[in-house]
C-alpha cells in the first residue's frame, strides 16, 4: 500500500538503519507497523531451510545436545519445522538417532525398553509397558507386552516376563501417520500397538493415551517430508578429518541436509569440509555457519553453500563475545548477511538469541528465512534429558556445546585435538523452565508471529522480504527508556499467560 509521502519518510529503511557502524541486537530495533488488508490466519510462513528444503513453519531446533535428538526431530518435523541432531557423539550414535527418526511418520518417540521372555525385571523404569521380543532386542519378532502395574503386583519380582507378559498385540506399520494409528487403535479396540518398520525392527510402542495427549493439542500442519517420503531430518557435523566419516554415516541413515557446526565458520577447515560434502553428496544440502559477516559468507557460498547459519555470541548460554571479542548484535548480523545472500538465492537461519515471539518476527523481517532455537525448545518434554526441581521450579538441564561439561562429554577432538592444549568455554550450563510440548506452545508463538506479520502488512515471508528490500518497511532504535516503556511496567504484579 503507497501512502502519502510524509509517511514513506517515516522511521529508517533497514539500509540506513544499519549503516551506523552500531551492533544492534533484536530487542534494540521495532518495527513500525503497515497497512492491513488480510486476516492474521491468511499469513503463509512457508520458507526453505536450505536451497533444496522446503519448510511449511520457519521453525528449526539447534544441534545441541540439550537440544535436538530423536524426540525433538519428530516433533519439528510434524510440525512442518526441522531438528539438526547435535554431533556430540560418536558417528554411529548420532546416526541411529536419524534412523530412529526416520523411521517413524507420528509425532513423538518414546525410546520404548525391550525384555525377553527370560529376562527378569529388576527395575521398571518410567514408562507404563516394556515390549517382549524374542531375542530381547528391537530387531526379532514382538512375543508380548509387560505392564508396569502387573510387574508392580507380582508376589515374586524375580519371577521371568514369560510368565507374567500379555499376550503380542496387533502390530501397526511404522509409516503410519498419527491419524492412521489412532484408526488402528480404535478400530482393534487396543489400548497399545507396537509400530514396525518394513524390515520387521520394532520401532516404537503407541499407547491410546499418546494419541489422546497429541489430539488435545492444537492441529497438526503440513509436515516436512523428505523425497523419501519420511519426516526431514537434518544433523550437524565438525570439520575434522573424521566429520568425513560421520557425514557418511549420517548419509546413509537418510539425513536431508547437514549443518557444519562452527562458531566462525570462515575457515579453511570448514570450506574444505563444504566442498568434500558436496562433491562427494551432491543431492545433499549442506549448511555452513556460523558467520555474522558478508565477507564470511561469500567464502562459505563460494565454496559451495546451500544455506548459512547466522550469529555469534548471540545464544543464550554464549560466552563467545566475552571470552573472544569476537561476534555480532544479532539484528544487524541476519541483516548483514541476508541482505547478501539473497542475490546468491542461499537462504538464511538466523541463529540464537530468541526468547519470544517478537525476535522470530525481527529475524525474518530483517531477511532470515528460518530461526533455530536453542533455549527456547530446551524446556520441552521433547529435549533430551529429565526434568528436575530447582527452587520449587520444574526445570530441564540446557548446556551450551562450548561449556566445559559439554566438551569434556564427547567433543574433545575439536577442543583438545592437535593444536588446542587448554580447554577454554564459551558457553555455560544451566536450567531452562518446563515449557510443556513443543506440539502446543510453537504452534500458539507461530500465530502470534502472524499476528506480527499482519501489523506489518506482510501476508508472507516473501512479502516480508520484498517490503524489507523495497523500503517501506521501517525501523528504529529503541531506547532504553522506549524497550522499558515496550514491556509489562508500572504495576505491582502481574501473571504472564500467553495461551
Ligand atoms: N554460534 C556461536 O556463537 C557459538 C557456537 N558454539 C558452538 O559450540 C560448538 C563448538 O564450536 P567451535 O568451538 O567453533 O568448534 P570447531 O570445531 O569449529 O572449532 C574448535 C577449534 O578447532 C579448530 N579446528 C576445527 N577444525 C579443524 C581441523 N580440521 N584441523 C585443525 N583445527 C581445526 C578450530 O579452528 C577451533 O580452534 C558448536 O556446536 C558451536 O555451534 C560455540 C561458540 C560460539
Ligand atoms: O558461544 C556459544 N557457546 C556455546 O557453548 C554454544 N552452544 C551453542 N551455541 C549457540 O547458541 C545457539 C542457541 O542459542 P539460544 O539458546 O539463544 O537459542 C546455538 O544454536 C549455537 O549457535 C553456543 N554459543
Ligand atoms: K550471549
Amino acid at each position: 500500500m503507497n501512502g502519502p509521502r510524509y509517511e514513506l519518510e517515516d522511521g529508517f529503511p533497514a539500509t540506513r538503519l544499519f549503516a551506523q557502524g552500531v551492533s544492534y541486537t533484536y530487542d534494540d530495533v521495532i518495527v513500525l507497523p503497515g497497512y492491513i488488508d488480510f486476516p492474521a490466519d491468511a499469513v503463509n510462513l512457508s520458507t526453505r531451510l536450505s536451497r533444496r528444503l522446503p519448510l511449511s513453519i520457519p521453525c528449526v531446533a539447534s544441534p545441541m545436545d540439550t537440544v535436538s535428538e530423536a524426540s525433538m526431530s519428530v516433533a519439528m518435523a510434524s510440525l512442518g519445522g526441522a531438528a539438526i541432531v547435535h554431533c556430540n557423539a560418536p558417528p554411529e550414535d548420532q546416526a541411529a538417532i536419524v534412523r530412529a527418526a526416520k523411521a517413524r511418520r507420528i509425532p513423538f518417540a518414546t525410546d520404548p525398553v525391550f525384555f525377553s521372555p527370560f529376562d527378569t525385571v529388576p527395575d521398571f523404569g518410567p514408562a507404563a509397558y516394556a515390549l517382549v521380543t524374542e531375542s530381547g532386542t528391537c530387531k526379532s519378532r514382538v512375543v508380548g507386552v509387560v505392564a508396569k502395574s502387573d510387574w508392580e503386583g507380582l508376589a515374586d519380582r524375580g519371577a521371568a516376563v514369560s510368565e507374567y507378559m500379555r499376550p503380542a498385540p496387533a502390530s501397526a506399520p511404522a509409516s503410519y501417520d498419527l491419524e492412521k494409528v489412532a484408526s488402528f487403535l480404535a478400530g482393534g479396540g487396543l489400548e497399545y500397538a507396537p509400530l514396525v518398520a518394513e524390515d520387521g525392527q520394532v520401532v516404537d510402542l503407541v499407547t491410546k493415551g499418546d494419541v489422546e495427549r497429541i489430539k488435545g493439542f492444537p492441529r497438526l500442519g503440513v509436515p516436512s517430508l523428505g523425497p523419501d517420503g519420511r519426516f526431514v531430518i537434518g544433523a550437524a557435523i565438525g570439520t575434522r578429518e573424521t566429520d568425513k566419516e560421520r557425514l557418511e554415516h549420517l548419509v546413509k541413515a537418510g539425513t536431508n541436509v547437514v549443518v557444519v557446526d562452527s562458531s566462525q565458520g570462515n575457515s579453511i577447515y570448514q570450506i574444505e569440509m563444504i566442498k568434500h560434502a558436496k562433491s562427494t553428496y551432491p543431492e545433499l544440502d549442506v549448511i555452513g555457519g556460523n558467520v555474522v559477516t558478508i565477507a564470511q559468507a561469500q567464502n562459505l557460498i563460494k565454496a559451495g553453500a546451500d544455506g548459512l547459519r547466522v550469529g555469534m555470541g548471540s545464544g543464550s548460554i554464549c560466552t563467545t563475545q566475552e571470552v573472544c571479542a569476537v561476534g555480532r548484535g544479532q539484528a544487524t548480523a541476519v541483516y548483514k548477511v541476508a541482505s547478501f545472500a539473497k542475490d546468491h538465492d542461499v537462504p538464511v537461519i538466523a541463529d540464537g538469541g530468541i526468547s519470544n515471539s517478537g525476535h522470530i518476527v525481527k529475524a525474518l523481517v530483517l531477511g532470515a528465512s528460518t530461526v533455530m532455537m536453542g533455549s527456547f525448545l530446551a524446556g520441552s518434554g521433547e529435549a533430551p534429558g529429565v526434568y528436575e526441581y530447582l527452587n520449587g521450579r520444574r526445570v530441564k538441564k540446557y548446556r551450551g556445546m562450548g561449556s566445559l561439561e559439554a566438551m569434556t562429554k564427547g567433543s574433545d577432538a575439536r577442543y583438545l585435538g592437535d593444536t588446542l592444549k587448554l580447554k577454554v568455554a564459551q558457553g555455560v550450563v544451566g536450567a531452562v523452565a518446563d515449557k510443556g510440548s513443543i506440539l502446543k506452545f510453537i504452534p500458539y508463538t507461530m500465530q502470534a508471529v502472524k499476528q506480527g506479520f499482519q501489523d506489518l502488512g506482510a501476508s508472507s515471508l516473501e512479502s516480508a522480504h520484498d517490503l524489507l528490500r523495497s523500503e517501506v518497511l521501517r525501523f528504529e532504535v529503541r531506547t532504553g527508556a522506549a524497550q522499558a516503556e515496550g514491556g509489562v511496567h508500572g504495576l505491582v504484579s502481574y501473571e504472564k499467560k500467553s495461551f
